[in-house]
């Protein structure tokens, strides 16, 4: 293990000085586009003016014989653009996979003045992230980059969930950690073939009335990943880097998409993935928080001027844990409105008339 001393210290000589605070820039959706498709690489410009974060996906979902292409495409797109406020990131290829080493070469040595974030698929521990800590480091360095790139791990392994805590800890790069259901179904041999979302088997029964066992009793469909999220919200919390959901695979069912990247919000995380473009504007509106909310957040601070204290505001009790939770909300607000006037306009309406 690093001495705690060391941790702020370049891995290579002339690399960047890593990041002591993550940057809390909106990234309500990560968006994935396929850049060895030409047809979605062209309109790259054109969704980067909608999203938070537009992502360049190497890994799955990209044809082996495709991955050069992938490469070679999302060079000319970071290249060809100025995408302003838009993130630029990408997702490489796995590190056991052929490609990832050149994905990491040519990524950081051409364009990694252009790159905020790296992700990094199939993490299984700290050892995955302090590989890429070193690589980026030396080819940060021998590229004359003055800004570190940051790595996002997604959590899609059995080992990656046991090991989360040291995973989100294990560099000043990290940046964040989404929950990748699909592959992380995969190893641990769950028994369900979705891309995310709920299952209609995975449920608790009612128990039986009067000693009928077949009638009457209802059914609540549960959350297959409630505890996944909620440990990798701790995880990050405990290291200040931020926790996304993933992807939700069934583009048409927008209704369950929103369903499952709202349950990813209330439990903590910042954002979700959108892989169709359906799915960004449902992100938008599920990871920024409902005027009414931040009406009532703002409301209570408002109230509870010093933060100390109790107070009956609506006949509901605030005290100084609770004006912490209106806090959490006022902020994000605040951080989102900052760059979406839109926004800003609907939480100060709500606001004064909350007020009024
Ligand atoms: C488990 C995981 O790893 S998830 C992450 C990896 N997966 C991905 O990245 C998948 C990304 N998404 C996609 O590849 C596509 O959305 C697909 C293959 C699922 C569906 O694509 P299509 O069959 O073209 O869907 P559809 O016909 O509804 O597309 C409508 C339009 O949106 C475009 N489109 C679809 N997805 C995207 C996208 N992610 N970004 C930009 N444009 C897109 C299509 O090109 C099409 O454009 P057109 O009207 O100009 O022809
Ligand atoms: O990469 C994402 C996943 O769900 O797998
Ligand atoms: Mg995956």
């Amino acid at each position: 293990m690093r001495s705690p001393k060391d941790f702020f210290a370049p891995l290579a000589i002339g690399a960047p000085d890593p990041v002591r605070q993550i940057p809390a820039l909106p990234s309500r959706m990560i968006h994935f586009f396929d850049p060895s498709n030409e047809k979605m690489a062209a309109k790259a410009p054109e969704l980067a003016a909608k999203v938070d974060v537009l992502l360049g996906n190497l890994e799955d979902a990209v044809k082996a014989d495709r991955k050069e292409a992938a490469r070679a495409g999302l060079v000319r797109v970071a290249r060809d653009n100025d995408f302003g406020t838009t993130q630029l990131w990408t997702r490489v290829n796995s590190l056991d996979s052929p490609w990832v080493l050149d994905d990491l070469v040519t990524l950081v040595t051409e364009i990694g003045d252009k790159l905020d974030v790296i992700m990094v698929p199939k993490v299984e521990g700290a050892h995955d992230i302090h590989y890429v800590d070193r690589l980026l480091a030396q080819l940060e360095a021998r590229a004359g980059l003055t800004k570190p790139l940051l790595v996002h791990a997604i959590l899609e392994t059995a080992s990656g969930v046991a090991n989360v805590e040291e995973i989100a800890g294990a560099s000043p790069r990290m940046q964040g950690i989404s929950l990748g259901p699909a592959d992380l179904a995969a190893s641990r041999r769950m028994k369900t073939t979705r891309v995310g979302g709920g299952h209609p088997g995975y449920l608790v029964r009612t128990d039986p009335i009067g000693g009928e066992l077949t009638e009457g009793r209802t059914t609540y469909q549960q959350d297959l990943w409630h505890y996944t999220v909620a440990r990798m919200v701790d995880a990050c919390v405990l290291h200040g880097i931020l926790p996304y959901y993933g992807p939700f695979g069934d583009i048409r069912d927008v209704v369950a998409c929103e369903d499952q990247f709202r349950n990813a919000f209330l439990l903590g995380c910042v954002g979700a993935w959108s892989l169709h473009p359906v799915q960004i504007d449902i992100a938008r509106k599920v990871f920024s928080p409902a005027p009414g909310d931040v009406a009532w957040a703002r409301k209570v601070i408002a109230a509870m001027g010093d933060g100390t204290g109790a107070v009956l505001i609506d006949g509901k009790m605030q005290d100084d844990a609770s004006v912490k939770q209106c806090r959490v909300v006022a902020e994000l607000a605040d951080a989102l409105a900052a760059s979406d006037p839109e926004l800003a306009e609907a939480y100060d309406a709500a606001t004064k008339e909350a007020l009024a």
